[in-house]
């Protein structure tokens, strides 16, 4: 299992530690009692059905929005910290640039905004969609808007990168060009990245932290290299429909029944029946199981949790 317990070596700290975090809007609860850690350096894949709260806890990130309880550090600094704000960059699904600007005037402008800019970053993303300098904002297809979106949010050298499926409206081809896009640029320069997505597959090839939400609260967070072996998928035969007694002694994330078999995705903990079968499953089969589980008991894998009681550690 991979060490999550200390912290990335270049920054010697967290790139985003929740305490107690939550948020409740008229309606309820959106957020509650979120505490996790993500490491410096990684790419976390924020995942969860909608509604979850991936948006909310992107939002108090980037200080759009205000906790009802707990707090947030950034880098080992409070959210609402003013040292905060140079150090992150977000992204979401509506690109808020302005469309009267030729997209060299909106390079300019982050220039201007942004004291530690990288324009040989900013102008690299943008030339390598080969997306016109002269061209105004409002003449540029949804993947060269968003393409220069990136390139502002790089430009920024932010430290830590949020993004609240930015990719969502690309073609196949334009996100997967974003994403080796974005990877290259985070490996680079060692950026923290924490994307929400529904791509399972994408988060699957791009992402080595996870940070599993649902109805408001943490189901799974940690290395995704831990997360996924604490699974097994496990057939075998259903007598007169009924689960096997044998499953009790394990965490039943979900069961299917098809004919006599039953299939479950479990957390195992301890030997199981020679006479089922056992496979590993994939990042997708146990992100799947989790989103159609919500009340699936949480499991953190150990630097990820903090203070956080009744979960398990994978
Ligand atoms: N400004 C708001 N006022 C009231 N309720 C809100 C507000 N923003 C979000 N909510 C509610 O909080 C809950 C979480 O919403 P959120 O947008 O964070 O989910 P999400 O996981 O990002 O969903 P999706 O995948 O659909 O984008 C939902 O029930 C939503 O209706």
């Amino acid at each position: 299992m991979a060490d999550t317990s200390t912290p990335n070596a270049t920054s010697g700290t967290w790139a985003l530690e929740a305490r107690d975090l939550g948020k409740r809007y008229r309606r309820g609860w959106a957020l509650r009692d979120c505490s996790f850690r993500i490491p410096a350096g990684r790419i976390c894949g924020l995942v969860g059905p909608n509604g979850a709260g991936k948006s909310t806890l992107l939002g108090l990130a980037t200080r759009q929005v205000r906790p009802s309880t707990g707090g947030l550090q950034v880098f080992g600094v409070p959210v609402d910290d003013p040292g905060v704000l140079p150090k992150i960059a977000f992204l979401g699904q509506d690109k808020p640039l302005f469309k009267r600007f030729t997209v060299a005037e909106t390079l300019r402008m982050g220039a201007e905004l942004n004291p530690d800019w990288d324009a040989a970053a900013a102008h690299r993303i943008v030339r390598s969609g080969n997306v016109p300098m002269d061209a105004r904002v409002g003449t540029l297809s949804g993947g060269q808007r968003t393409r220069l979106a990136f390139a502002l949010a790089f430009g920024k050298r932010p430290e830590l990168l949020l993004l609240d499926e930015p990719m969502a409206d690309l073609d196949p081809l334009a996100r997967d060009e974003m994403s080796t896009l974005l990877m290259a640029e985070a490996v680079e320069r060692g950026t923290t990245v924490v994307m929400s997505s529904h791509m399972l597959t994408e988060l699957e090839d791009m992402c080595d932290y996870l940070l599993v939400v649902a109805e408001g609260r943490i189901r799974m967070a940690g290395d995704a290299d831990a997360l996924v072996p604490a699974h097994s998928l496990v057939t075998g035969v259903s007598h007169d429909g009924a689960l096997p007694p044998e499953l009790d002694h394990h965490t039943v994330i979900e069961v299917r029944f098809l004919g006599r078999q039953f299939h479950a995705m479990i957390r195992p903990k301890g030997p199981l029946p020679a006479d089922w079968e056992i496979a590993e499953p994939s990042l997708e089969e146990v992100l799947l199981s989790h989103l159609r589980s919500p009340d699936a008991p949480s499991l953190y894998t150990q630097g990820a949790r903090v203070d956080a009681e009744g979960t398990q550690a994978a």
